[in-house]
């Protein structure tokens, strides 16, 4: 049952997060509730800003946006810690182009008492996407080993940020489920990974991803298998589009990921030519994108372990 009124702390503190995010110029207030909340109380409060509310309920997400808010679908609160629950609840905003790299977002969540919303902390996504952590990638659960995941993501955030020969490269991989996906692609032609040993093909091998950018600029996609090797090249994906629903402005590259994903147990990757994005594909969906604006910088991968602590997201500047 949704409690019938906010109580006194929460209520001052969702005034305070709607006050600083107007005065911060940031793009809205990003809520993580421990449990059902008044949502039409807190949409009232929201005073003209932007309120996105992360949950897991079918439920209470479809009562939020009646009540005017945004939505923003997560698992279910597990004991992780809160600074990872505002990272996955950050990316799956990004992924769903509620959110943009650059924004400023203020997070209220409750860090001391669950029934109340108690904490305010203030996030730049693009210094924190540009962390972009071997956390967050581990944490997208995808059937690809991580060591691969990390291996594709990286070519593809260096082909979107270099181009070939000053010009932008485009291109779209697809990982795992190689014989699933292989009877619903077909050849163009010239193979150019054809005749050469499996080891001599494997993606984390920097010759490999040097070859990998220059056959980018030719048509088709890259077939690569769970241990990254590549198994074929310059593909054309032919898969149903029937069902699938992209944001608007993508092109047949990345209907031929989402189609390609909603079939089979694939994961792809795709570099928008005309903008550098890099986006995550799986069944059928987005799960994430990596705006250009990040990758104008190197990316660095840190090892959980070594990672900042819980204070890397609380950036005020
Ligand atoms: N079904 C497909 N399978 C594999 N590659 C494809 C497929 N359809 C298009 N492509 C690739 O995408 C290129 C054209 O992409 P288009 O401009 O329509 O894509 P887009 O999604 O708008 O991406 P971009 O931002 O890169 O332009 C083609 O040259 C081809 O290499």
């Amino acid at each position: 049952m949704t409690p019938t009124a906010l109580n006194k702390a929460t209520t001052i503190l969702l005034a305070l997060a709607c006050e600083a995010a107007s005065r911060l110029g940031a793009m809205g207030v990003l809520i993580l509730p421990e449990g059902p909340m008044n949502w039409e109380a807190i949409a009232a409060l929201g005073d003209g800003n932007r309120i996105m509310i992360a949950e897991s309920s079918e439920r209470h997400l479809k009562a939020i946006t009646e009540a005017g808010m945004i939505a923003i679908e997560v698992d279910e609160a597990t004991e992780s810690a809160i600074t990872e629950r505002i990272t996955l609840a950050l990316i799956e905003a990004v992924a769903n182009d509620q959110l943009t790299a650059g924004a400023r977002v203020v997070v209220a969540y409750s860090g001391f008492e669950a029934e109340t919303l108690d904490s305010i902390t203030v996030v730049r996504l693009g210094e924190h996407l540009e962390q972009l952590s071997s956390r967050d990638l581990r944490a997208l659960e995808t059937s690809v080993p991580f060591e691969t995941l990390k291996a594709v993501v990286d070519v593809a955030v260096e082909i979107g940020r270099e181009g070939r020969e000053g010009k932008t490269v485009g291109t779209l991989i697809v990982v795992g489920d190689v014989r699933n996906v292989l009877s619903r692609t077909r050849a163009l032609g010239f193979d150019p990974f054809k005749g050469y040993k499996r080891k001599e093909r494997n993606l984390r091998d920097p010759r490999v991803r040097e070859a990998i950018k220059e056959i980018a600029q030719m048509d088709g996609g890259f077939i690569v298998g769970r241990d990254g090797t590549v198994e074929s090249a310059c593909r054309i994906i032919d898969a149903p589009n029937s069902g699938l629903t992209l944001p608007k402005g993508l092109g047949t590259r990345h209907w031929a990921a989402a189609a390609i994903t909603n079939v089979t147990n694939a994961l792809a990757v795709v570099v928008s030519q005309s903008t550098g994005t890099v986006r995550l594909f799986q069944k059928g969906e987005v799960i994430l994108r990596i705006a250009p604006m990040q990758h104008a910088r190197a990316m660095k991968w840190q090892d959980a372990e070594t990672e900042p602590g819980p204070g890397r997201l609380d950036k005020t500047s």
